[in-house]
C-alpha cells in the first residue's frame, strides 16, 4: 500500500513539472488546478501532486516490449497472477484507461506516450511505432518519478476514439510494469528498468495470431490485416525489434521444426533466451547447468499425440551477450502431466514443488496454455517475483544484532 501526501496548488515548479508535460501540443497541460488538452476541453483536478512512497521503498521498474498483438496482455494477466490478484482499470477512472492495478502491480501502456493522436500520425504520414509520434522525455520523467515514489498524472491513448484523452492519475505501486512498443528505446527509461522482457514473435506466428484476434474479434478483413502489417514493417524493423538486444530475457515464437514444411503455426516452437549475468537474475537449466541437452520426453510419463514435445537447453550467444538458451517445440496434450517436466528443471524460482504447474492449470484457457509461450512467461513472472524479492530484502534495514557488532 503506497503512503500519499496531497500538495495543493502551492506545488513547487519542479514538483509540477512531473504533471506539466508542456512539450507537445496534444498533451494535457496543467495551470492551476485545471488541465488543459488540445481540444480545447478542460478538465478538473482536485490536486496537483501528490507524493507517494510505496510502503517497501522505491518502485521495481519492469519493461515489457513487443509488437501490437503479440501476447503483452497475456502475459501481463499471467505475471499478475503470480503475485497473487487480479489487475483491474483504475476505479472511476476513465472507462477506456489502458492501465491496470492490482495489489501488488500497475501496468501502464506506453502507447499513453504517443503524442500524435490517430489523426496526426495520418496528417504527418508516420506509423505509432515511429519515434516522432511518441514523447520519450515525458516517458523517462514519468517512469523515473514513479520509481522515485512520486505520483504522476500520465495522458491516456483512447484506442477507441484514437485521441488523447484527459490523464489519469498514477500512485507509485511496488511493481511498475511499462508495456509496449518502447519500453527500451530510450536509453534514459531503459537504464531505469530493473528488469527487461523482449516478446519476440516470428513474422508467420504474428500473422496467424493477428488474423485470429481482428477478423475474429474486431471485425476487420483479411486484406487489411495485410495491409496494416506490411505499413508497420519498416518502422518495426527499424525501432521496435533492434530493443531485443537490451532484454534480460526474449521469448522467441517459431513455427514448428518437427512437422517438415508445417505452414498451419498451431503447433510453435519457443525458445526462452536468458542473459548471463543480469542483476538478481539466474537462468533456468534442463538436467545440467551449462551443458548441452537434447530431451524427447514423450513415453509412459507425458502423453503427447503427433508431432510430439521436443526440449533442448544450452549456452548460446545473443548480440554478443552469453545466454542460456531454453527451447520448447511442440505441445502438451495433458496439462497436469507438465509437473513431469517441471521436475527436471532447476532455478525456477519456485516457492513449492508443482508452483509452474498450478499456475498454468490455473490458466488453462489463456491462449498457449498448452505451449512453450504459456510455460516461459509463467516461468519469467516467476523469476520477476523472486527479482522483486531480492531487492525487497536487501532494502529491508539490517537486524538489530548485526547493527550492533
Ligand atoms: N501464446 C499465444 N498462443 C496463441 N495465440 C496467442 C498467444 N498470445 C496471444 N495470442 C493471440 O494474439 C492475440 C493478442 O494477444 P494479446 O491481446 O495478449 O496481445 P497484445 O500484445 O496485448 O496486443 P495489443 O497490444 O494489440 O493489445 C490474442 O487474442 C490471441 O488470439
Ligand atoms: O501499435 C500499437 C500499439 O498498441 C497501436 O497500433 C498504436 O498504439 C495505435 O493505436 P490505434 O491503432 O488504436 O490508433
Amino acid at each position: 500500500m503506497a503512503v500519499c501526501t496531497t500538495l495543493h496548488t502551492a506545488a513547487t515548479a519542479a514538483a509540477q513539472s512531473l504533471i506539466s508535460p508542456h512539450r507537445h501540443r496534444q498533451q494535457v497541460i496543467f495551470y492551476g488546478n485545471t488541465a488543459y488538452s488540445p481540444r480545447g476541453a478542460r478538465h478538473h483536478s482536485a490536486a496537483l501532486v501528490v507524493r507517494c512512497s510505496a510502503a517497501t521503498g522505491d518502485t521495481v521498474v519492469i519493461g515489457l516490449a513487443a509488437d501490437s498483438g503479440c501476447g503483452k496482455s497475456t502475459f501481463m494477466r499471467r505475471l499478475t497472477s503470480v503475485f497473487g490478484g487480479a489487475a483491474e482499470p483504475p476505479k472511476g477512472g476513465n472507462p477506456d484507461s489502458n492501465t491496470l492495478i492490482s495489489d501488488t502491480t500497475t501496468v501502464i501502456c506506453l502507447d499513453d506516450y504517443h503524442s500524435l493522436d490517430r489523426a496526426g500520425r495520418k496528417e504527418n504520414g508516420v506509423t505509432a511505432l515511429h519515434p516522432r509520434a511518441n514523447d520519450f522525455d515525458l516517458m523517462y520523467e514519468q517512469v523515473k518519478a514513479i520509481k522515485e515514489g512520486k505520483a504522476v498524472h500520465k495522458p491516456i491513448y483512447n484506442h477507441v476514439t484514437g485521441l488523447l484523452d484527459p490523464p489519469e492519475l498514477i500512485k507509485p505501486p511496488k511493481i511498475l510494469v511499462i508495456e509496449g512498443l518502447h519500453p527500451m528505446f530510450d536509453k534514459r527509461v531503459r537504464d531505469l528498468l530493473d528488469f527487461s522482457i523482449y516478446l519476440d514473435i516470428s513474422n508467420e506466428v504474428k500473422f496467424a495470431w493477428k488474423i485470429q484476434r481482428d477478423m475474429a474479434e474486431r471485425g476487420h478483413c483479411l486484406e487489411g490485416i495485410k495491409a496494416s502489417i506490411e505499413a508497420r514493417k519498416p518502422d518495426f524493423d527499424a525501432y521496435i525489434d533492434p530493443q531485443k538486444q537490451y532484454a534480460d530475457a526474449v521469448i522467441e515464437v517459431l513455427p514448428t521444426q518437427l512437422i517438415p514444411d508445417d505452414n498451419e503455426g498451431k503447433v510453435l516452437r519457443v525458445r526462452l533466451i536468458m542473459k548471463e549475468g543480469a542483476k538478481k537474475f539466474t537462468p533456468v537449466y534442463l538436467f545440467d547447468e551449462g551443458s548441452t541437452i537434447s530431451w524427447i520426453p514423450c513415453g509412459r510419463k507425458l502423453t503427447c499425440s503427433y508431432p510430439g514435445i521436443k526440449f533442448t537447453y544450452g549456452p548460446d550467444t545473443y548480440y554478443d551477450h552469453d545466454v542460456s538458451v531454453l527451447e520448447m517445440d511442440g505441445q502438451f496434450d495433458r496439462l497436469d502431466e507438465l509437473i513431469y517436466v517441471e521436475s527436471h528443471l532447476s532455478n525456477l524460482s519456485t516457492k513449492f514443488y508443482g508452483e509452474v504447474t498450478q499456475q498454468m492449470l490455473k490458466h488453462s484457457d489463456f491462449p498457449g496454455s498448452n505451449n512453450g509461450t504459456g510455460l516461459f512467461q509463467t516461468i519469467v513472472g516467476l523469476k520477476i517475483r523472486d527479482l522483486y524479492e531480492q531487492i525487497v530484502a536487501e532494502r529491508a534495514p539490517a537486524p538489530l544484532e548485526a547493527t550492533r557488532a
